[in-house]
């Protein structure tokens, strides 16, 4: 299934550019290093600027793989790619691509985290397009300044004011983002534009920070924050009707809004929201589908800790799914969830209800009588939610490390059936901020649990009775294994929306391609597979879920004129972009950068 396979090396067509000697090296784009051919280094003047020997992509990739491995912290290894990208980028994915396992966590979450909150201090080279408030009156200058004569696929925008789970961070970059699209979507790297809308910070940190990149000031909002953002979204309307326009890390109140406003009139996607939904109903799909007795979605009683971004997302994701797969009513389908949030169980008549801005989060807002408390007032607490609701589902976005507890755990065992499975999902990123640890959840559980995290944790080693023990694959139920392939199939059909039926019909391919699903024997040399795939065939994964989003879209009307389903997956497979270098040939018209 790996699509890197269906592009062989051969038959790369040559690539005329108009660029030579050392802008030519100093071009991330174009730039081959010590694998310049013979004929390239005499064509465009580099024969005395490079060693004389020439390497081949294979041998770059083992000299690069030493020296990340030279550097022993991982927020080092991080920065070490990071200029890499800045000097070579085919080199760059090439190398992520033959280490995923061992990079991904490096280049992605959990490190970027540590990357992003640094970002003053470890800053070399700047990389995107920086639009900050000052600059509001020249922004559409800016904006095609960076983009002009480009044939842009895909935006990813951020504010910054809801980093993974590190809250504000300011003039913070989302580039990760778009290396994940390139790395295992398969998109051009050159069509891709990561955008950062610095609109200021109310991280104090960053504010006293001498060093500090980004505009030092409160953050703007209101009007002055939304004609901000809509301004820069009708850029991207105008310029690039057909692109997809990724917004990442924005606020929860903000980001519901956008997402909301825009959704109808451009393909915008809201990671967050969506792209954890669709992932975590993947995983929850798959779960439902190994417990002993498969059960429907809509048998499902979740509890939702964490009722952000993320948890509304996955939230209204399952709500949805319920609704189209089990045709049952939207009102019907809200009384499977009970949603907390930092005031403890969210109630009608509780004050916060009314108070509470995001509208998205209301209609799930629970009836007074479940007030589960000794006297009937004061907040009711995630123990005594389980207690009462006895939930087969509960799933966390909280950034609340260690939220699930062992009584917890033990008070959702005991409401259910001694053969039914507990789906626990703590999805808090990075690691340190994980609501439970999986190894304690499968202790606690004794092995019995379904269990994925936000950030990888690899196998985990559960002893189930007496000597036997087993070895546990803990899936990574990040957006990352999903996202990729949504946006790829909405770029390809060149969807004007995304529709949630489109992230459904991914979220279901993903959910048919579980390890667990296909291991008939569920425990095979003691070692168990995990609910979703692996990091490391994310590449292929994505590919079937862009095939699932763009048939679809074709289905439903809302892909481009003439595309036919028999075409798809063919096209997909042309567009696919691959690490691998073309022979250059000197155009003075050809590509500059
Ligand atoms: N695995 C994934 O793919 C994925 C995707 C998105 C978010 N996340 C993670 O989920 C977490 C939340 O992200 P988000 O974007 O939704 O952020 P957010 O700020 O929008 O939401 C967090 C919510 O948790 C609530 N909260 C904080 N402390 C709490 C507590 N003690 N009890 C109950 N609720 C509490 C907050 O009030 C807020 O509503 C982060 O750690 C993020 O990294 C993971
Ligand atoms: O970035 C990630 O790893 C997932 C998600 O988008 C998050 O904000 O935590
Ligand atoms: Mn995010």
């Amino acid at each position: 299934m790996d699509f890197h396979a269906h592009k062989p090396t051969e038959n790369v067509p040559p690539q005329g550019i108009s660029l030579r000697g050392k802008s030519l090296l100093e071009s991330p784009r174009f730039n081959k290093g010590t694998a310049f051919t013979r004929s390239e280094r005499n064509r465009f003047g580099l024969e005395g600027r490079l060693p004389y020997r020439v390497h081949s992509l294979d041998e770059q990739c083992a000299r690069a793989w030493e020296q990340v491995q030279t550097r022993t912290t991982d927020l080092a290894k991080n920065t070490f790619l990071q200029s890499l990208k800045e000097q070579n980028w085919v080199l760059y994915y090439a190398l992520l691509s033959r280490h995923l396992r061992a990079l991904v966590p490096i280049i992605y979450t959990p490190t970027e985290a540590e990357a992003i909150a640094d970002y003053s201090h470890i800053c070399r080279r700047s990389e995107g397009l920086f639009l900050a408030l000052p600059n509001e009156a020249k922004m559409e200058e800016l904006f095609l300044e960076e983009t002009r004569g480009r044939d842009i696929d895909l935006f990813v925008v951020t504010d910054a004011e809801a980093t993974l789970g590190i809250g504000d961070q300011g003039v913070g970059i989302s580039t990760a983002k778009s290396v994940i699209y390139s790395l295992i979507g398969g998109l051009d790297p050159s069509k891709t534009v990561s955008a950062i809308l610095d609109v200021g910070t109310n991280n104090d940190c960053l504010l006293n920070d001498p060093l500090y990149l980004g505009l030092r000031e409160r953050r703007v909002r209101g009007d002055m924050y939304d004609r901000f953002v809509d301004k820069f979204v009708q850029l991207v309307r105008k310029h690039f009707p057909h692109s997809l326009l990724h917004f990442e890390d924005f606020g929860t109140a903000n980001a519901h809004r956008l997402l909301d406003q825009y959704r109808h009139t451009h393909a915008v996607f809201n990671d967050d929201i969506q792209g954890t939904g669709a992932v975590t109903l993947a995983c929850v799909l798959a779960a439902t589908r190994i417990s002993s007795r498969p059960t429907k979605l809509s048998d499902q009683r979740f509890v939702i800790f964490g009722a952000g971004a993320g948890g509304m997302g996955i939230t209204t994701q399952l709500r949805d799914a319920m609704m189209t797969t089990d045709r049952i009513s939207r009102d019907e389908a809200n009384r499977s969830f009970w949603l907390i949030d930092k005031e403890g169980l969210l109630f009608e008549e509780s004050g916060v209800d009314k108070e509470d801005s995001d509208m998205s989060r209301r209609e799930f807002y629970r009836p007074k009588e479940e007030r589960w408390t000794k006297d009937g007032s004061g907040t009711v607490g995630l123990l005594d939610v389980v207690c009462a609701v006895r939930p087969t589902a509960l799933i966390g976005a909280s950034t609340r490390a260690g939220a699930f507890t062992e009584e917890v755990v033990r008070a959702m065992v005991d409401g259910l059936e001694p053969d039914q499975r507990p789906i626990i999902l703590p999805l808090s990123n990075p690691s340190r901020l994980i609501e439970a640890k999986p190894q304690d959840i499968l202790k606690w559980t004794n092995g019995m649990a379904l269990v994925a995290t936000g950030s990888p944790f690899g196998t985990v080693k559960v002893n189930v009775g007496g000597e036997s023990e087993r070895e546990v694959t803990i899936a990574e139920c990040n957006n990352a294994l999903i996202y990729p392939g949504l946006g790829f199939g909405a770029i390809l059909s060149c969807s004007r929306r995304v529709t949630d039926t489109m992230l459904i019909a991914g979220a279901n391919r993903l959910a048919d391609l579980s390890p667990l699903l296909a291991s008939e024997a569920e425990d095979v040399d003691g070692k168990v597979s995990g609910l979703l795939p692996d990091i490391d065939i994310a590449a292929g994964i994505n590919f079937e879920v862009a095939i699932a989003v763009a048939e679809q879209a074709v289905r439903e009307g809302s892909a481009r004129d003439g595309l036919r389903i028999e075409e798809v997956r063919e096209q997909a497979k042309a567009k696919v972009w691959v690490p691998r270098y073309p022979e250059y040939v000197y155009d003075e018209a050809g590509l500059k950068d």
